[in-house]
Order: structure tokens, then C-alpha cells, then sequence
């Protein structure tokens, strides 16, 4: 994964809102579990966490805040590029910066805002 991680997705008609293109709140859920996911493996390298040798991840991390800001419609059809970049570790708090694009367009970027190692949380009872 290096500094980045990359997620690949090419959705099915049913998540059309306009016409020939992804609904929005499917834009931020794909963003919303891209930026979780990433946020655990940044938390992993920083706590030198082999996660190719790992069956189960250790780190857990949920939403605390999440912003979209959404630049073209997201054409359905082609398949969506995620890519992730960390921002900032600070303890159990994660800052990861996110673009999800079809081919050359940018669609949309994300702001996450996420939190791990949660001791006793009812996730992860
Ligand atoms: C299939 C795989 C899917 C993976 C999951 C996908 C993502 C999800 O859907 S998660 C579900 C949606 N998210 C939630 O339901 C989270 C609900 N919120 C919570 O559980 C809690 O508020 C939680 C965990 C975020 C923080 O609570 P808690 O653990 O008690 O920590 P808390 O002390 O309040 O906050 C920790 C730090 O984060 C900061 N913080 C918390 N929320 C925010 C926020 N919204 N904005 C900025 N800072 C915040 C606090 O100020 C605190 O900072 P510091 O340590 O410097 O004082």
C-alpha cells in the first residue's frame, strides 16, 4: 500500500439517481468505508502491523466525522478508482484524504475523520 491505498469498484444500474450517473450517498459510502479501511492500515504501519501476514486485522476504526465535496457526476458504468492518502496520526486519531474518480474525471474528494483502538466500544463488543 505504500503512502496510498487504492480501491476499485464498478457498480451495478441500481445505484443510478440521475441519469447515467452513481447516486451521491453511494459516493459517500464507498468514500465513508475507503477512509475507515485506510485508516487502519496507516494505523497498522505506524504500529509496524505486517498486514500481509495478518488474518484478521487488529486495528478497528469508525467514522467520527466525514466530509464529500462532489466535483462532476459520477459516471455509471466505469469502473471508480478510491485512493487514500494519510494526512495525520495523532494517537487514536486518523485524518485521511481521499479522491474516488471515473477514468480521468474526479468526482469526488473526502475528508475522513476516524478513531481506533476503542476500548469496550459496543462495535466491538
Ligand atoms: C464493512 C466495513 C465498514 C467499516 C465501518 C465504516 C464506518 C462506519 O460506518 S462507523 C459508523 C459511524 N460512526 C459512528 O457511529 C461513530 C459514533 N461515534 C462514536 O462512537 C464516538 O463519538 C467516537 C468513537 C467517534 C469517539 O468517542 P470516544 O471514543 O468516547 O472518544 P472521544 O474522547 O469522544 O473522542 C476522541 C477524540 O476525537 C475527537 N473527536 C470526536 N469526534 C469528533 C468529531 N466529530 N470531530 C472532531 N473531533 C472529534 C475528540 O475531541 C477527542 O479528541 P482528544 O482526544 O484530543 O480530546
Amino acid at each position: 500500500m505504500g503512502d496510498e491505498t487504492v480501491a476499485h469498484f464498478l457498480l451495478g444500474e441500481k445505484f443510478t439517481a440521475l441519469s447515467g450517473s452513481v447516486y451521491g450517498g453511494l459516493v459517500a459510502s464507498l468514500l465513508d468505508c475507503h477512509g475507515t479501511g485506510s485508516a487502519a492500515a496507516f494505523a497498522c504501519v505506524a504500529e509496524n502491523i505486517d498486514l500481509e501476514n495478518t488474518e484478521i486485522i487488529p486495528v478497528r476504526c469508525v467514522t467520527a466525522s466525514l466530509k464529500i465535496d462532489f466535483k462532476a457526476p459520477t459516471t455509471m458504468g466505469t469502473e471508480l478508482e478510491l485512493i487514500g492518502k494519510l494526512r495525520s496520526i495523532e494517537g487514536r486519531k486518523i485524518w485521511v484524504d481521499m479522491t474516488l474518480s471515473a477514468g480521468d474525471i474526479l468526482c469526488a474528494t473526502g475528508e475522513i475523520f476516524s478513531v481506533h483502538h476503542i476500548p469496550h466500544h459496543p462495535f466491538f463488543l
